[in-house]
């Protein structure tokens, strides 16, 4: 270590995405390790509207792991946060920062302490997978500040140990997380299926129905599903497998007709299997059924689909148009059904890439008010006026990057300490 000065501090800066699953992970095989039943799949979300960004930084004068979680001080003591830090730690290597005349060897992270900053850009635990991009953004961070020379996969591993659905946030695009055979977990891991560029047609609109923390958290609802639901049992054993297979074809194949088919029934099976649990778990609400109804009409309408829904453990729809021109006439029908609070404005109402209310023709509240009624409404004078919070439009995305822009730093590289 640099004998001259305790006063150093060395810093690394990540920016990692979220990702939806459109296969589901639902239910571990082993708790402590984070083993799921089956494989799933994912794509990731462009971080430029939703990401997590992680600074991670190492000091001989820090005293202890510390770690700020947007803004406010968080304990490291929980299993999760702790076996990040332990896998990490035990795969860094020599470190040598000639600027700064900074050398650290293997031996010495053993004894160094870090500090942690992050700060999501959207809601934290409210069913957007917040845990997702901060645990692949914590490992992909502290990775790199330890010179751990791992490759996405097995960085994947690690970020698996944070929260299941995390270790495919290290990778762009389209995710499979592989549930793997090994008793230890050494082969469950994420791999890259295809990258974001190979399907960029896709526009994914995202209503927040409720940023509220929810009920039940995911990890508790697939324990309560693992133990009491025989119906996980036969997804696990019997569907997915096979379902995986088919939406690796069509994501291969950029065949969005059996992608929206494979995904919807997936999020709907996954709910029926939280239905199927005892006590039953509802994370779906009338506004999710809503849209549902709205988007399986038009799909029949249409005679192929033209968006796919899949909501993970919450109300918040994932809507996946086929294309821009579909998705402005998505974005269409969702303001008319769900128009905002006469107090609100368009500006916070419609989040992300706001280029589609511009092809949707809506560049102010106004014109959501002059909307025409879709076709796939039975009551057109009702209007859900409301009942979604905002709705946030995005794309597939990278997977994560380092971010060298000192003020996009969490960190203050003095000190330490949050800016
Ligand atoms: N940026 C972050 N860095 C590290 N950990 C985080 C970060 N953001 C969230 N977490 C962890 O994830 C927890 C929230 O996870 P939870 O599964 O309850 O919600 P979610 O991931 O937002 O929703 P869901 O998994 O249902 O989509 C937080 O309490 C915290 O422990
Ligand atoms: C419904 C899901 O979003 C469940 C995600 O569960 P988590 O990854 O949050 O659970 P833990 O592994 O216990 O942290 C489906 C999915 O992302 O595949």
């Amino acid at each position: 270590m640099a004998e001259e000065s305790q006063k150093w501090v060395l810093m690394v800066t990540a920016q990692t995405p979220t990702n939806i699953a459109v296969i589901k992970y639902w239910g571990k095989r082993d708790e402590t390790l984070i083993l799921p039943v089956n494989d799933s799949i994912s794509v990731t979300l462009d971080p430029e509207h939703l990401c997590t960004t992680t600074t991670v930084s190492v000091s001989p004068s820090f005293d202890q792991d510390r770690m700020w979680l947007n803004g406010k001080e968080i304990s490291l003591s929980g299993g999760r946060f702790q076996s990040c830090l332990r896998e990490i730690r035990s795969r860094a290597t020599d470190v040598h920062d000639k600027e700064k005349g900074i050398k650290i060897t293997k031996k010495d992270w053993e004894k160094l302490n870090v500090h942690i900053a992050s700060y999501n850009n959207f809601p934290t635990a409210a069913g957007l997978a917040s845990s997702a991009a901060g645990f692949a953004c914590l490992v992909f961070a502290l990775a790199k500040l330890m010179n751990a020379n791992e490759d996405h996969s097995q960085l994947s591993a690690i970020a698996r140990r944070g929260s299941g659905s995390a270790c495919r946030s290290l990778y762009g695009g389209f995710v499979k997380w592989i549930m793997g055979k090994d008793e230890k977990g050494t082969d469950s891991l994420a791999v890259q299926l295809a990258d974001e560029k190979h399907w960029d047609e896709l526009v994914i609109v995202i209503a927040v129905v409720s940023s509220q923390q929810k009920e039940t958290s995911s990890t508790t609802g697939m324990r309560d599903t693992v133990e009491t639901s025989l119906l996980l049992q036969h997804r696990a054993k019997e569907v997915v497998p096979k379902r995986i297979l088919k939406m690796e074809e069509a994501i291969k194949n950029r065949d969005f007709a059996s992608f929206a088919q494979l995904a919807c029934t997936d999020s709907n099976q996954f709910h029926a299997v939280c239905l199927d649990t005892c006590p039953p778990i509802f994370y779906m609400n009338d506004t999710s059924h809503r849209i549902i109804s709205l988007v399986e009409k038009w799909n029949r309408a249409a005679g192929t689909p033209q968006v796919a829904y899949t909501f993970d453990a919450g109300p918040n729809a994932v809507l996946i148009a086929r294309n821009r021109e579909t998705a402005a006439l998505l974005v269409q029908k969702l303001l008319f059904c769900f128009p905002p609070k006469s107090d609100a404005d368009l500006n916070s109402f419609v989040l992300g890439d706001k280029s589609i209310l511009k092809d949707a023709g809506v560049e102010s509240l106004e014109a959501i008010e002059s909307l025409p009624a879709p076709p796939e409404i039975k009551d057109p004078s009702q209007r859900h006026r409301g009942d979604v919070s905002y709705f946030i439009c995005t794309r597939p995305g990278r997977g994560p990057v380092v971010l060298s822009d000192e003020s996009q730093f969490l960190l203050n590289p003095e000190t330490g300490l949050p800016k």
